[in-house]
């Protein structure tokens, strides 16, 4: 565990939609890349980070956090409106973004073409994946239709939701057995029972059993956190209370600080309230999700190690036969498409209706078409397992045709 001691408050900016942009760089290209990959760049603009400066109020606005806040999820529709941002220019925008990251949907028979000899594993991220994102966080759930093709997706391949929220909230909105479940952005993660000697070894993983029963592994790596963050929490909660619309969630192993019911003009003094709590704890940091402020431990993991851990306890790491795939809307499922990507064994999904700047490979717009991903998955497992069955069926087939023939010889 890689637990730093010096507090660097750092600022993990989001990228911002592609409007107002700068060139951006493209180099990866990989075996598996999509069509698109090798197009010229688009535009893309991403926030400098930028050092916090200890003081005051200041603090927060010179440090990038405001820039962060304000960049951290795309404009509601009124608000594109009234900026005057006509609906065309998004749409040549986003066009030619999607040269970059093609349609998961359009570029499905390649995709397809990529799984035929190996073994899917899916990974999905909840808000924004598969839930819309709503005002309210606690009633962020997602549709029975969408239920069902996740229920679906699961009986055909491995598939895990790795969430920011809390693992049981998580599995309160989905109420799904037959998956892994992985919470607070990876910290909390209860899997399949792993054969890995070194993985057995791992004193932050213990055996439990789920709610059927079930024997699985529980990894919390970071378990000593959790009266500290018990503790940050309930000061979030008393240092917030006067802020109309601040909303603090528990997550378990990390803590967030929603500002999308605050009245823009507080949101530096959400973030100062943040800020000057962080300030007192050095082992947790501060990230940036969906206007949300999330708090964390200062540990190595993420949803990128998550998606590791879990192939490992699949016993599909490492393995060439095996392709991951990781649908995600938000930053931190950045650390999962890279994984992906660097390693060059699977394929990240970026679900956005705008341009972002990503380590995915290809793009969904909104849960509606992660969900049309999904049973497109499901139709096209079921059509391979008929067709196995037809060509396993053929000697009996052909038995029998050979004793309807010779009866027939004989009839005849
Ligand atoms: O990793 P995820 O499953 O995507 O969780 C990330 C955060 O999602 C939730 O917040 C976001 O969705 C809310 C409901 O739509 C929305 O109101 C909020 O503005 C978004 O940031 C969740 O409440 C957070 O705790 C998660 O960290």
């Amino acid at each position: 565990m890689d637990l730093k001691s010096n507090y660097v408050a750092p600022v993990l900016t989001d990228p911002l939609p592609i409007n107002k942009s700068r060139l951006g760089s493209y180099s990866s290209l990989l075996p598996c890349s999509p069509p698109g990959m090798a197009l010229s760049p688009v535009l893309c603009l991403t926030i400098p980070r930028k050092k916090p400066i200890p003081g005051k109020l200041e603090d927060v606005r010179f440090s990038g956090w405001l820039d962060a806040m304000k960049s951290s999820s795309p404009p509601p529709k009124k608000l594109t409106k009234e900026l005057n941002i006509v609906s065309d220019d998004n749409d040549v925008a986003y066009g030619s973004w999607m040269l970059r990251y093609p349609s998961a949907l359009a570029s499905f028979e390649q995709i397809i073409i990529h799984a035929k000899d190996k073994r899917i594993a899916l990974f999905l991220d909840y808000d924004g994946t598969l839930s819309p994102i709503v005002d309210n966080p606690d009633c962020a759930f997602m549709s029975d239709a969408m239920r069902l093709a996740v229920r679906d997706v699961a009986e055909c391949f491995p598939t895990a939701i790795i969430s920011g929220r809390s693992r049981d909230k998580v599995y309160d909105f989905i109420g799904l057995t037959g998956l892994y479940y992985a919470g607070s952005h990876g910290m909390d993660i209860m899997g399949p029972v792993r054969h890995s000697v070194s993985v057995d070894d791992d004193p932050n993983c213990i055996r439990s059993t789920d709610e059927q029963g079930k024997e699985v592994n529980l990894f919390q790596p970071a378990s000593e956190f959790l009266p500290m963050i018990n503790e940050v929490f309930r000061s979030l909660v008393e240092n917030t209370k006067e802020i109309k619309g601040a909303k603090v969630e528990n997550n378990k192993f990390c803590v967030s600080v929603h500002y999308r019911n605050v009245d823009e003009k507080s949101w530096t003094t959400v973030a100062q309230c943040v800020h000057d709590i962080l300030k007192g704890y050095p082992r947790l940091r501060l990230t940036h999700g969906r206007k949300v402020l999330e708090v964390r431990p200062v540990i190595n993991w993420d949803k990128g190690k998550a998606v590791e851990f879990l192939l490992e306890s699949l016993g599909q790491s490492n393995c060439d036969d095996v392709l991951p795939i990781y649908i995600g809307d938000d930053r931190t499922d950045e650390d999962a498409f890279k994984v992906l990507r660097e390693g060059n064994r699977g394929y990240g999904i970026l679900v956005s209706s705008v341009p972002k700047d990503s380590k995915a490979f290809y793009s969904l717009r909104d849960p509606s078409e992660v969900m049309e991903f999904l049973n497109s998955l499901v139709r096209w497992k079921e059509s391979t397992w008929n067709k196995t069955m037809w060509l396993e069926q053929q000697p009996a087939l052909s038995k029998n045709r050979g004793v309807m023939d010779s009866v027939g010889t004989v009839l005849d």
